[in-house]
């Protein structure tokens, strides 16, 4: 696969051209997977669509599922199955579910008995699934993390789960290439956490929309490969499709030993290192976006309002929106300090605390761990600090911290020592904070509700969410005395990352037992049709004049719980719609006449459906009745995931086009979208303005195409792209526990489930599953 060099490539070019399978002439891509994370919030919907279709996971080898979103990260010691362990229905529902689908389907799965399960982008890397020069993906928005082996890491809906499910591809586009660069050296006190809040601070989370961020510089060199992992973790924040670290020998240190990591010393390892050194930029590399930031301006960094972008130093004071640039801005300004009740001039170090979360697949890896209980050693929390959870990313982080005894300094201080899973970073669990309370977070968003209904995030890195624990309120961890804070945080703390990553490869059982990779028995699947065709769509449009609207305001995180795509309209916009349950909020517009029939939404501000890869955003606007979305921009995911639920989302730069359909929806006279014109026009047929669309997208729409069934026509070339694979980079076909029996060309795919529990006696414990 190493690819000969032609024109100057980036990183992210070298990666992306090594896994065309096919090219259309639009740029239309067959990109290949080569590793696939599953994960019970969203792939319900996708395993469901396998079976409807008589479709089979094509290969289980190069696919890995946990469960993390909905366990509760209480003990464990009483565990007996996951169906009895979870109290709350549809979170039950949702992981048994999962346990179902990795049986009927021969997937590798880490359940709640074994120490390997965790946040899935914490596993990923630890179990060396995650390889230099790989594309990863998984149904999740923050699978970005990974592009800190130098893969090509994204996040995406459950129609491509289902697609990579299927095909082991996804039909996709070329980036753009930016690069951040950031160079000098880091101060005491700060962490790879302030480097990438900082820099959001600077892009904006819509910053890198339609880009992969490369970054480099003195500084990430320097930095760990947990701490790299947190700066692409908070990429997707940045607005980046994507975010990615060239390989190094920090990285390579990192992988040796790792469990599905090619053998340390052998042969494959060599062969793997010298293609894993040949992925670094070309010097001439183009960029279409250049960062520079300078590592002295960079301070221990809090946000101070309700998107990862509203960044202040710890020094600082919370803004005043009356001096931001534009009305839009000051009126979003002024509710963000409404909802976190927060004063303008107030000092941030001023701020008082109720709760502290340490944990997340930002923070939650040993090195944080490690750094935070520097910070708490010998101290007590807060007396006001009602809650203080430590949440390690994964069973096997969780052992780690207890054998160097990190759990006592934490439990000493105060602190709840809990058990693997994503908590309180989004609430679906029962960890969450109540209306109005103030959390210092080392999670990645900070959004209305994200931690809770009305609860208030304020986010940032764990030493400085351990200061605020110890001081009851934000506070500058350069000043708590004993702390001596040294450059590059996490690597000055753990030269090496000691965390053992489970039983390695040659420590396992033989897998002996027979394999169910077709399961599925139902045949016919690969006809290319299956969505309502979108050709004119005319009606009321509604209009909405806000920036970055999320996909947690689109649909709260309450109601992803669900295993259907359908349902999902009565929790449309629920925050905004609702003022308590089932109560109306008269001001919403999809609450006024006309627009209770709305069937496009019109929006004046950029960014829309910025945040999480959820493909409930869409399929709540769709299950309400909206096909079309028009604003002057999207994020990435959204916009993708639109196309696969047979909807039109229409990206409108020019304002004064964008004015003409907004002043038609603001009227409440319908609006018509003519797809095969590509056209926007009024009531009376007068157009209003045109559109583009990408042609393959159009022809699927306009025709009702599956993009499944397509690429299932494509079987003849996605089976050469894997002999030569094999021949080329052969550690990718599955290794370890998840070794692909009958390589070498043929698909006798043999995937192996986890042969074993791993507490306590490997050998002699019951499987998994
Ligand atoms: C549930 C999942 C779709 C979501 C994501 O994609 O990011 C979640 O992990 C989050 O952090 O909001
Ligand atoms: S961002 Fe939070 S909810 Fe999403 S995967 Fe990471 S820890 Fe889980």
């Amino acid at each position: 696969m190493p690819a000969a060099e032609r024109t100057p490539q980036t990183l992210y070019d070298k990666v992306f051209q090594a896994h065309i399978v096919d090219e259309k002439l639009d740029g239309t891509i067959l990109l290949y997977i080569d590793r696939h994370l599953v994960h019970e919030v969203t792939s319900p919907q996708a395993f469901e669509g396998l079976e409807v279709a008589g479709r089979k996971v094509r290969r289980p080898d190069c696919t890995l599922a946990t469960t993390d979103h909905n366990v509760p990260t209480t003990s464990r010691k009483a565990l007996k199955d996951i169906a009895s362990f979870i109290k709350e229905d549809d979170s039950r529902t949702q992981c048994v579910t999962l346990e179902e689908n990795v049986k009927k389907f021969g997937i590798t799965y880490f359940g709640l008995s074994d120490k390997r399960q965790g946040i899935v982008h914490v596993i990923g890397p630890e179990q060396g699934f995650t390889l230099p020069g790989t594309t990863v993906v998984c149904g999740d928005s923050h699978t970005s993390t990974h592009g800190a082996f130098g893969a090509l890491a994204f996040g995406i809906g459950t129609s491509e789960v289902e697609h990579v499910l299927a095909t082991q591809c996804l039909i996709t586009k070329r980036s753009k290439n930016m690069r951040i660069q950031v160079d000098g050296e880091l101060a005491p006190g700060v962490s790879s956490k302030d480097v990438v809040l900082h820099a959001i601070g600077k892009i904006g989370t819509a910053g890198g929309t339609g880009a992969v961020i490369e970054f480099c510089g003195s500084v990430i060199r320097a930095l760990s490969m947990e701490a790299r992992m947190s700066i692409c973790n908070m990429s997707i924040e940045g607005g980046a499709r994507a975010g990615m670290v060239a390989p190094d020998e920090i990285t390579f240190e990192y992988l040796k030993g790792k469990p599905l990591a090619p053998k340390y010393g052998s042969e494959e390892w060599d062969r793997a290192t010298t293609y894993w050194k040949s992925l670094q930029s070309d010097p001439d590399a183009k960029y279409d976006v250049d960062v520079f930031i300078d590592a002295k301006d960079i301070i221990p960094t809090v946000t101070w309002g309700t998107s990862p972008e509203d960044v202040v130093p710890i020094t600082g004071v919370v803004p005043d929106p009356e001096t931001f640039s534009s009305e839009a801005k000051k009126a979003a300004g002024r509710r963000m300090l409404e909802y976190m009740g927060l004063v303008p001039g107030t000092p941030m170090e001023e701020v008082v605390v109720d709760k502290v979360f340490i944990g997340s697949c930002t923070n939650s890896r040993i090195e944080d761990l490690r750094a935070a209980a520097l910070v708490v050693k010998g101290k007590k929390i807060a007396s006001n600090i009602k809650r203080a959870m430590i949440v390690p990313g994964s069973g096997l982080v969780k052992d780690q911290a207890e054998e160097e005894g990190l759990d006592k300094i934490f439990v000493e201080a105060g602190f709840e020592w809990r058990e693997a899973g994503c908590s309180m970073c989004l609430g679906m669990n029962p960890d969450i904070l109540s209306p109005k309370e103030r959390c210092a977070s080392t999670s990645n968003r900070n959004f209305e509700g994200r931690q809770g209904a009305q609860g208030r995030t304020h986010l940032m890195s764990p030493v400085m969410a351990a200061a605020a624990a110890i001081a009851g309120k934000l506070a500058d961890v350069r000043k708590i005395s004993e702390f001596n804070g040294s450059p590059h945080i996490e690597a000055a703390i753990a030269p090496e990352s000691t965390t053992s990553s489970g039983p390695s490869a040659s420590e396992k059982p033989e897998d002996s037992s027979p394999q169910v990779n077709t399961t599925v028995t139902r045949t016919g699947g690969a006809a290319a049709a299956g969505l309502p065709k979108f050709t004119i769509l005319k009606g009321i449009a509604a209009p909405m004049e806000k920036a970055n609207i999320d996909t947690d305001a689109i649909i709260p995180k309450q109601f992803l719980k669900t295993i259907k795509r359908t349902g999902l309209g009565t929790a449309l916009f629920y925050e905004m719609r609702f003022t308590e349950p089932g109560v109306e909020n008269p001001d919403f517009v999809l609450n006024r006449e006309p627009y209770r029939s709305s069937k496009i939404l019109v929006c004046t501000g950029a960014n829309f459906g910025c945040g999480s890869s959820r493909e409930h955003a869409p399929w709540a606007l769709n299950d309400f009745g909206i096909k079309s979305v028009i604003a002057p921009s999207f994020a990435d995911i959204f916009f993708n995931n639109s196309f696969k639920n047979g909807m039109l989302p229409i990206a409108i730069k020019d304002k004064d086009d964008l004015d003409r359909v907004h002043a038609e929806a603001v009227a409440g006279r319908e609006v018509e979208i003519d797809l095969p014109n590509q056209l926007i026009k009024d009531a009376d047929g007068n157009t209003l303005c045109a559109f583009d669309v990408e042609e393959f997208r159009k022809h699927c729409l306009v025709n009702g195409l599956d993009d499944i069934g397509l690429t299932m026509q494509m079987e003849d070339k996605i089976a050469e792209f894997e002999r030569q694979m094999s021949r080329e980079t052969p550690w990718l076909d599955g290794s370890g526990y998840l070794k692909r029996k009958g390589a070498g060309g043929k698909l006798a795919v043999k995937a192996a489930p986890v042969p074993m529990t791993n507490r306590g006696d490997v050998k002699k414990e019951p499987l998994e599953w």
